[in-house]
């Protein structure tokens, strides 16, 4: 039915809100040396994100965090590749891959992943036609300007109509490269070049961003909105994150990317529980 969306070999059943978990490949994210420790801690984390219920593994190569350096082909490659393969190889999850590399994406696909998620929504050249060619869902998201300028001066006439209108122009132009709606994921963009006004004006509207039944991923976990609003360093952001993955269920969003996966799960899990009463 349509609320299906194939992942490469699995697939995701959309009429309910699923939980991304992320897994960050980035050499800043660990805090041992080697290769192998690397390997063998991301595992151990997927492992657990897994149980603790998440339907999707989100694996970043290259940190596109506010002033984040910029990776080389070559580095991402040796970074996501060989954490995909290992994951297809031992789970049962639908591996998405964060990058907006041409090649990433491809090699990606071939060693498992069933999902590209691109921050930069397939503007790179060649990016467009790599992901189609991969036959994978697609995750377009919304930015403004580079990671490392995007948060200097965030400005808009108005940010709703603005990330609409950009959405919009990237499914149009998916469709005339030949990648069917059906194949989209629409996203936007929380923290990337947005102030806390634009960030709360956009998760205010979250029902009114995107075209019907096109399904929407919110990627709000520990940003800086919830540290500005709550006045929380990073590491005292869970609670408001809740807060406002409750409120995107609610409106409608399907996948919520997280570091904190079970308590989002359970979370999700209220919030369908009290809309299927709704229903009823
Ligand atoms: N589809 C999708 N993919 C994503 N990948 C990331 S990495 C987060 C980078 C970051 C960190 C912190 C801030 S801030 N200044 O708001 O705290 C902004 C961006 N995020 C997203 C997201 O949302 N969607």
């Amino acid at each position: 039915n349509s609320s299906r969306l194939p992942c490469g070999i699995r697939e995701l059943d959309l009429s309910r809100a699923h939980v991304m978990g992320i897994l960050n490949v980035t050499p800043d994210s660990f805090s041992d040396g080697g290769r192998y420790n690397r390997l063998d801690a991301a595992l151990l984390h997927v492992e657990q994100m897994i149980g603790a219920g998440a339907s999707l593994i989100d694996v970043g190569g290259e940190s596109t965090r506010p002033g984040a350096a910029v990776v080389s082909v070559e580095e991402e490659l040796q970074r996501v590749v060989p954490v995909v393969e290992a994951i297809a190889a031992r789970f049962d999850v639908v591996i998405s891959v964060d990058t907006s590399t041409p090649e990433v994406m491809v090699a990606s696909a071939a060693a498992g992943a069933g999902l590209i998620n691109d921050v930069r929504a397939l503007e790179r050249p060649g990016a467009l036609e790599a992901a189609r060619d991969t036959g994978l869902p697609i995750c377009l998201m919304h930015r403004q300007g580079e990671p490392d300028t995007m948060q200097l001066a965030p400005r808009y006439a108005s940010v709703l109509d603005e990330v609409n209108a950009y959405l919009q122009a990237r499914v149009e132009a998916c469709e005339a490269a030949g990648i069917t709606r059906q194949r989209l994921i629409l996203d936007p963009g929380f923290g990337f070049g947005k102030t806390l006004e634009h960030n709360l004006g956009l998760f205010a509207r979250l029902r009114d961003l995107r075209p019907a039944g096109v399904p929407l991923l919110v990627g709000v976990s520990r940003k800086s909105m919830i540290g500005q609003a709550l006045d929380r360093p990073v590491d005292q952001r869970l609670y408001g994150g809740l807060a406002l993955a409750a409120l995107a269920v609610d409106a409608g969003a399907a996948i919520l990317r997280v570091h904190d996966v079970a308590e989002t799960v359970d979370v999700v899990r209220m919030v369908e529980a009290v809309k299927s009463a709704r229903q009823s």
